[in-house]
């Protein structure tokens, strides 16, 4: 078993979510949003969810969310956490984390230092720091797209609260990732897909494979 956490994110089906459980990922997630390839509503969140053992963390990711939607997702406890992945403020941020009772992860778009210096910002008001790639000026998507930025610009990271490192990762790079950043928590979406929104089993199982032996 890895010291390190493993999301596998953007799971929709059993069989995915029985391959992330069975490589002995840490934690699991499930996209709601609308434009995405894998969009999963409440109910399908639900009963993924409860497929999984009550130790494995189910994150819920979302994009700029309005309260009524968190309650929605949230209603059943499905969840153990919210990523947020969208505009949200760090006060923003701390007022969903104060309303649902959930942890709070924030998602960074990073390009440059200071996208990684702004997000001190976000200490104190949330749980976790996901680093992520910026996605281009009128994507669609804010992440999922198997975009990577700079690694070595988290080299040394000096931030006084849990993060992790996401964005453009698979089983060809997650080694080479894990030794510039010395991530702590290794988060993979399209990376162990055969096509957008397809998880693909054998990509889990090798990308499980490859975080466990750093
Ligand atoms: O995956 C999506 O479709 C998505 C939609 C909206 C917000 C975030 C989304 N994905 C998250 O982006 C990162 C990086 O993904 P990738 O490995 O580069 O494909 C990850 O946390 C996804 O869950």
């Amino acid at each position: 078993m890895s010291r390190l956490a493993i999301k596998i994110c953007g799971l929709s089906t059993p069989d995915t979510v029985g391959a992330a459980v069975r490589a002995g990922a840490s934690h699991i997630g499930f996209v709601h949003f609308a434009k995405s390839p894998r969009h999963v509503d409440a109910a399908q969140i639900a009963a993924l969810a409860a497929i999984a053992p009550g130790h494995m963390e189910k994150v819920g990711v979302v994009v700029d969310p309005a309260d009524d939607l968190l309650a929605e997702l949230t209603a059943g406890g499905a969840l153990t956490a919210l990523q947020l992945h969208g505009k949200e403020s760090p006060q923003r941020a701390a007022a969903i984390r104060q309303r649902f009772g959930l942890p709070v992860w924030k998602a960074i778009s990073v390009k440059t230092r200071a996208d990684i210096d702004a997000a001190t910002a976000y200490v104190g008001a949330v749980d976790l720091l996901l680093f992520d790639a910026k996605t281009p000026d009128g994507s669609a998507l804010p992440g999922g797209m198997g975009l990577r930025f700079d690694w070595t610009l988290l080299r040394g990271l000096s931030i006084p609260m849990p993060w992790g490192l996401s964005g453009g990762l698979s089983a060809d790079n997650a080694a080479e990732a894990v030794r510039i950043t010395d991530a702590p928590l290794i988060d993979v979406s399209s990376g162990v897909e055969s096509a957008p929104g397809i998880k693909s089993v054998d990509k889990i199982m090798a990308f499980c494979k490859a975080v466990s032996a750093c």
